[in-house]
């Protein structure tokens, strides 16, 4: 049995349409990470989730219960916002509690229930502490541990650490994750940068232009895009276009791949991540899916080497660990290897319009 379903969730405003019929089964307890640039549909499609937002076309059940049309406040779900919304005139226990208040649960238990809450997100006694002195990070605790208050059936979050700094952001998602797994709540998160949703997701859900373009768990979509779009968003990609010549050969810029997956004939798309990209000197014998270029750039980022080469004038990057850089200098003849199992065949129609992908050379 499914905790939450999408059907086909729609939401249109006026001519546009901002989510296109997102379908989506989430098992209980998993950490789900909406994913994809601004714009592209994740904040409307959680406020349908929220009930926030009502939508346009399609169903949302859980535990087979449509819950398509019941009001947010009847559907038992935690939320925090980017803003936090925090009450300032109020203590972090008080914050907390106000829900409990709401429903009319008597003082002594909410105060208790504060400061267990409190505990939980590592607040521990700060019950008494106005908002308007806590951190930015710890003021994200307490909007967790209000959201939490009513032990919700779901945990629903919109860009909930964007306002931290780099360094208490990377603390917190690792909190956050802890937290989930402690708890065992469904939760999903929107966010747009997709480290934070490869570090807490179980199930990453990538979004563009409105319509989901993959869901699943984050090596997956890192090591099997399910198209040039998810590919080149998550991490950097080398994407390659060929012509398929012969049944799994295929021929590229610069030479020829032979690998499986690839369509009987026509276009082939591939994607190759930086890492699996092998680089040799010129005087390395020629062979399979061994593509002859020119070093024309090298990054030396501390944990990683990065190598630009450019291959019959496209760009390919290659990435390797500093121990095992190969000795080639810039403007150096040099042979890129492509793994045949490196390579992910995508479908050609997905190439991104505007590329702006590893394998695409500056103009
Ligand atoms: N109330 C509205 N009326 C008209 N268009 C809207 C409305 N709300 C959102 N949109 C449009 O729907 C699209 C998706 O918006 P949404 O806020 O869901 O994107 P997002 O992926 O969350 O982006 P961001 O990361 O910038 O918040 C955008 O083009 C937005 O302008």
């Amino acid at each position: 049995m499914s905790a939450l379903v999408l059907d086909g969730l729609t939401k249109r405003y006026g001519s546009f349409t901002a989510v296109h019929g997102a379908s989506l089964r989430i098992p209980h307890g998993r950490f789900v990470c909406l994913l994809g640039p601004s714009g592209c549909g994740k904040t409307t499609l959680l406020r349908m989730i929220a009930g926030l937002e009502e939508p346009s076309g399609g169903q949302l059940l859980i535990d087979d219960r449509d819950i398509t049309t019941t009001p947010a406040h009847k559907r038992d779900f935690g939320m925090v916002f980017q803003s936090l919304a925090l009450f300032p005139h109020l203590s972090a226990g008080e914050n907390i509690a106000y829900p409990l208040r709401i429903r009319g649960v008597p003082a002594d238990e909410r105060r208790r229930k504060a400061e267990s809450l409190l505990e939980l997100v590592r607040l521990p006694g700060m019950a008494d502490r106005p908002v308007s002195q806590l951190s930015g990070g710890q003021r994200q605790r307490v909007a967790i541990a209000r959201a939490l208050a009513l032990e919700p059936k779901l945990f629903l979050l919109d860009e909930p650490l964007s306002a931290l700094d780099a360094k208490l952001r990377e603390a917190m998602q690792i909190e956050l994750k802890q937290l989930q797994r402690r708890l065992g709540i469904t939760t999903i998160v929107v966010t747009h940068d997709q480290r934070e949703a490869m570090t807490m997701a179980d199930l990453v859900v990538v979004m563009s232009e409105g319509r989901i373009r993959q869901a699943a768990p984050p090596m997956e979509v890192y090591r099997r895009p399910a198209d040039a779009f998810v590919a080149d968003f998550i991490g950097m990609t080398n994407l390659l276009e060929g012509e398929v010549t012969a049944p799994g050969r295929a021929s590229v810029p610069g030479g020829e791949l032979v690998l499986g997956g690839l369509p009987p004939h026509g276009r082939a798309l591939l994607s190759v991540r930086p890492e699996e990209v092998l680089l040799h000197p010129a005087t390395t014998p020629n062979g399979a899916n061994r593509l002859t270029g020119t070093l024309s750039f090298i990054r030396d980022l501390g944990a990683s080497v990065e190598f630009r080469i450019d291959v019959a004038g496209r760009e390919i990057v290659a990435l390797t660990r500093p121990q095992d850089r190969p000795a080639v200098e810039p403007g150096a003849a040099v042979i890129v290897e492509i793994p045949a199992e490196a390579c992910v065949v995508l479908p050609p129609e997905s190439r991104a319009p505007d590329g702006g992908t590893a394998g695409e050379r500056p103009s």
